[in-house]
């Protein structure tokens, strides 16, 4: 198959914790600029496979291609580097910074590959730049010198994406963007994930349903640590070991 609209790839990445394996044979084609949420039940690996991804874990077997570079093994700071950025299912902000520092923080630590050949105050300027630019991105530029810690628990996950911006990655990562939030938060990350789709590529955990079949423009399901289907929303909402699996589960809890 043609690398060419392939972003990132996978072929037979597997984990395993103890006897338990979390990931196995994950062998999967992310294109370019589209939205692909992973979903599947508790404990399927998709957070596994994520942190597999961004380097936080490190596979047992199989390889990761980004950009056709092959990118298995190396430290989470190289591969964002590279162009991968991750939010975590846990906020992961600097509570006493405010939110143009965090993000600021984030930009700077990209100085040093992306922004090696500039001279320093030039790349003060672009820090300050990326920093301020990522707020307006994530929809926080009004809460620009707010403390994260007196901000709601939406607005700390929305500030937590522009952290990730701040990095300029090509490739988001993004685990449960809506977990633990109310209706009116989960609409606006939702509007500001179709915002960031237009330019970037996507790989999105959600378990939120509703919220995965308005986004996602590509779906794999995990069973197990396995991948039991790929496909369009269409194809995925229609296929019977998905329904029997995960989608049914769902039906009979509600
Ligand atoms: N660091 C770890 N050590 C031991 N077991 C782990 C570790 N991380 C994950 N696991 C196990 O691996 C399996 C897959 O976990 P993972 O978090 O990837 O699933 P998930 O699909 O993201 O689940 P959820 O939807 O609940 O977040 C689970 O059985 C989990 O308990």
């Amino acid at each position: 198959m043609p690398m060419a609209d392939t972003i990132l790839r996978t072929d037979h990445l597997s984990k395993s914790f103890g006897g338990l394996v979390a990931a196995s044979n994950v062998s999967l084609d992310f294109e370019r600029g589209q939205v692909h949420a992973v979903i599947g039940p508790n404990g399927a690996g998709k957070t596994t496979l994520i942190n597999l991804l961004s380097g936080d874990l490190q596979p047992d077997d199989g390889s990761i291609l980004f950009n056709g570079k092959n990118i298995t093994r190396l430290p989470p700071d190289r591969i964002s580097q590279l162009g991968i950025g991750r939010s975590y299912q846990k906020t992961n902000i600097f509570n006493e910074f405010s939110c143009y520092e965090n993000c600021w923080v984030a930009a700077q630590s990209r100085l040093k590959s992306s922004m090696r050949f500039f001279r320093p105050a030039n790349r003060l300027q672009a820090v300050r730049e990326r920093a301020e630019k990522a707020l307006e991105l994530c929809g926080l530029s009004h809460r620009r010198d707010t403390r994260a810690a007196a901000m709601s628990y939406g607005e700390q996950r929305q500030l937590e994406i522009g952290m990730m911006l701040a990095t300029e990655p090509e490739l988001l990562l993004l685990d449960e963007p809506l977990a633990g939030m109310g209706r009116e938060e989960s609409r606006r990350v939702i509007e500001l994930l179709r915002r960031l789709a237009a330019k970037h590529t996507l790989i999105l955990i959600e378990h939120d349903m509703d919220a995965v079949f308005a986004i996602a423009e590509k779906l794999t399901v995990m069973v197990n640590g396995r991948v039991l289907e790929t496909g369009t929303v269409e194809q995925i909402r229609n296929s019977r070991a998905v329904q029997d699996v995960y989608l049914g589960e769902e039906e009979a809890d509600g």
